[in-house]
């Protein structure tokens, strides 16, 4: 073994980047930092990690100790070692990021914690690099979503098109065509009419679909169709 007592002590922290869908909007989960450095100031659930912790216990305890959000899965995203990124000391953080459906998780999110949703598109600065750690995020998630039809994993079990457009809207950054929309939907054969309409946002109301299973396991790479602004996925 090599003798490390010449090199330097750092700390290693993880932050958690939750994104979530209400059925309407994409938002983001922040927290008010209750001390210095940049106290009172927006930031992403963050915190150390202890010597005896895996990198992924750390985050799910941060999580939930932060917010009461247990039992989501997060994966890694990426590490940030800037050795100016904290003011305080020489820190390296690994961020983890989560996408959810917000209904799914509302009673675990209670009060207690001071935890708030703001729409992604009109989020408050960030305390250090966090608001780049959440555009890191943001492209992680289109790259995926174009891949792999996670973004039906956020919807209710019944849903309308409005409510599906409005979700590729939110995580692509980008108005979509809504009759190509629908034609491409259609095309894919993979989700059910249903008879039922959603009548809280019109008169003549919106029909409800599902999707079919099925078919979406084995035809995903229908949904690669989806993607409005194939530019987006890296820009
Ligand atoms: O919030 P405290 O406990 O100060 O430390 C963890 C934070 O310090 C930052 O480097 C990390 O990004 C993380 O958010």
């Amino acid at each position: 073994m090599t003798n490390n007592t010449t090199e330097t002590k750092m700390l290693l922290a993880v932050d958690c980047i939750i994104f979530g869908f209400d059925g309407e909007n994409l938002k983001i989960l922040l927290i008010k930092r209750g001390f210095e450095p940049e106290k009172d100031k927006w930031s992403l659930m963050g915190g150390f990690i202890k010597a005896n912790e895996s990198l992924d216990e750390a985050a799910n305890k941060i999580l939930l100790q932060l917010t009461g959000l247990n039992g989501v899965y997060l994966e890694q995203l990426y590490a940030f070692g800037d050795p100016a990124r904290d003011p305080d000391e020489r820190i390296v953080s690994v961020a983890y990021f989560a996408l959810i459906d917000i209904h799914k998780y509302e009673t675990q999110l209670s009060d207690r914690y001071h935890a708030e949703w703001f729409l992604v598109n009109e989020m408050p600065g960030l305390v250090f690099d966090h608001g780049q750690m959440v555009e890191i995020a943001k492209q992680k998630i289109r790259y995926k979503a174009a891949l792999h039809p996670l973004l039906f994993e956020l919807l209710p079990r019944k849903f309308t098109i409005p409510q599906l457009q409005s979700l590729y809207e939110g995580v692509y950054n980008t108005k979509i065509d809504n009759r190509n929309f629908i034609r491409k939907l259609t095309s894919t054969g993979l989700l059910i009419k249903l008879e039922e309409k959603d009548k809280s946002n019109s008169k003549k109301g919106a029909f409800y679909f599902k999707l079919d299973k099925k078919k979406y396991k084995a035809k995903f790479q229908a949904f690669l169709n989806f993607i409005p602004n194939p530019e987006n996925l890296i820009s």
